[in-house]
């Protein structure tokens, strides 16, 4: 490359949604590039496998580009796709589920079914803000630096309302982190982040409650690697917020994992089910259950059903869970990895059905060795990274065929996928 700056047609995308075109047969990626945009560039990093640049003329807009509704988009490291079409959007999120399908699982599988969002705004439930030198905010696009959030676009109006609060705050800088969480009614569970200073709220209680604040949660964390630690003290109201799926309701700590698109979520639960075939006479064990909403919604058919999850509130909240609906269901506390194991051992029968929803980073690779050595009759993966479940596939396809691939937009406007593979024993 003799010149840094170039024209070029961005012909593809990276796995984080970035416009990808070539020169001199190098990868060029670019932020804010749209598949079949004509832009004008400079290089500003080059590595030997690829290079990263910046556009500084678009010549000709795709026919894919839309503006962007959100202010902050060009900064702010939380969307993605805020500038495609939905159509080019899902065509991408199924694109790199076969991408990783093919490469990394070594499948012939293609994704099925794209079932969308119902809503593309407003769909978070659930959102970490971050808190620097007084300013609240999100962390910008492949950078710490803080972007500042006045308004976000992707959670519900009631959080936008607490955040609009939370920035009259006079003692801001005492924070490190807000989370806020709100549930169908509108209510919402507040957590405040600090390094360990007591926090006083006296001046903003009265507005955030008549915003619909039910409950307020500190939590004392010192580091930087999880929004929150596991040291929570109630500050104010209840102890959970109530959320709904499938005509379930469900308790939920401040610290448990919910999905965080309700009516998405019912759409990747649906299909779920109708992928696991559950029947009054199946057993059912569904591994990383969280506060049991999958278990409870299986469990409906009459199927013996046991969870097990790691996070011990998830595990109480699972539990409070099934007896407010009257459905019975097991819950066990601990790694899925060990557990099954003992589980397997002690119960008379083994269970002829599994659920699976990890976490991004996948199965614990002694949990693929478990299912492999003793394969049931159907499983079922749900996962929020199609990349760690095709690993775990290239392994399970020894013992199970893999019959179907979903993909649900659960996180819309984001690069975001989350898939649910049907496996049956071969
Ligand atoms: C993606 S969430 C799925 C939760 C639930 N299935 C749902 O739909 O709400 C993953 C869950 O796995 C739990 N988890 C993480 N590692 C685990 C492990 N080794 N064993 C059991 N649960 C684990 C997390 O606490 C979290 O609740």
């Amino acid at each position: 490359m003799e010149e840094n700056k170039f024209t070029r047609e961005i012909i593809d995308f990276d796995f984080k949604g970035l416009g990808m075109t070539k020169v001199d047969g190098l990868p060029v990626f670019l932020d804010g590039g749209v598949i079949g945009d004509e832009v004008e560039f400079l290089i500003s990093k080059k590595k030997k496998n690829f290079c990263k640049g910046k556009i500084i003329n678009i010549i000709k807009k795709s026919k894919d580009r839309v503006n962007s509704p959100c202010p902050y988009f060009k900064d702010c490291g939380g969307c993605d796709f805020l500038n495609y079409s939905d159509d080019m959007e899902l065509k991408w999120k199924e694109d790199d589920t076969n991408k990783n399908l093919e490469k990394i699982a070594g499948l012939d599988i293609r994704v099925e079914e794209v079932l969308d969002s119902p809503e593309k705004t407003h769909y978070r439930n659930n959102m970490q803000f971050q808190v620097r030198d007084g300013v609240i905010g999100l962390y910008g696009k492949n950078s710490k630096d803080i972007v500042a959030i006045k308004n976000c676009l992707m959670q519900r109006d009631k959080a936008n309302e607490v955040l609009q609060i939370m920035w009259r705050y006079k003692k801001l800088r005492d924070l490190k982190r807000i989370g806020i969480r709100t549930n169908y009614k509108g209510e919402v569970l507040l957590i405040l982040v600090t390094k360990g200073d007591k926090v006083e709220i006296k001046d903003i209680l009265s507005d955030l409650i008549e915003a619909g604040v039910k409950s307020i949660y500190l939590n004392y964390n010192g580091g930087d690697k999880f929004h929150y630690s596991r040291e929570f003290e109630k500050i104010y109201g209840e102890d959970t917020i109530e959320e709904k799926l499938l005509d379930i309701n469900y308790k939920i700590s401040p610290e448990s994992f919910f999905q965080i698109n309700r009516l998405a979520t019912e759409k990747l639960y649906q299909k779920a089910i109708e992928y696991l075939e559950p029947k009054a006479e199946d057993k059912i064990y569904d591994l990383y259950c969280g506060v049991g909403s999958i278990s409870l919604s299986v469990a409906k058919s009459g199927a013996q059903v046991i969870g097990i999850e790691i996070v011990d509130s998830a595990v109480d909240d699972a539990r409070i869970n099934a007896e407010n609906n009257n459905i019975n269901a097991r819950f066990v506390k601990g790694a899925a990895e060990e557990v099954i194991e003992k589980l397997w051992e002690e119960e008379k029968i083994s269970p002829n059905k599994i659920i699976v929803d990890p976490p991004r980073k996948g199965l614990d690779e002694k949990l693929v060795n478990f299912l492999k050595e003793n394969p049931v009759e159907r499983l079922v993966y749900i996962s929020c990274n199609p990349a760690t479940q095709a690993r775990d596939l290239k392994t399970l396809k020894e013992v199970y065929r893999v019959e179907k691939v979903a993909l649900v937009n659960l996180f819309p406007n984001t690069a975001h996928v989350e898939t649910v593979v049907l496996m049956s024993r071969k």
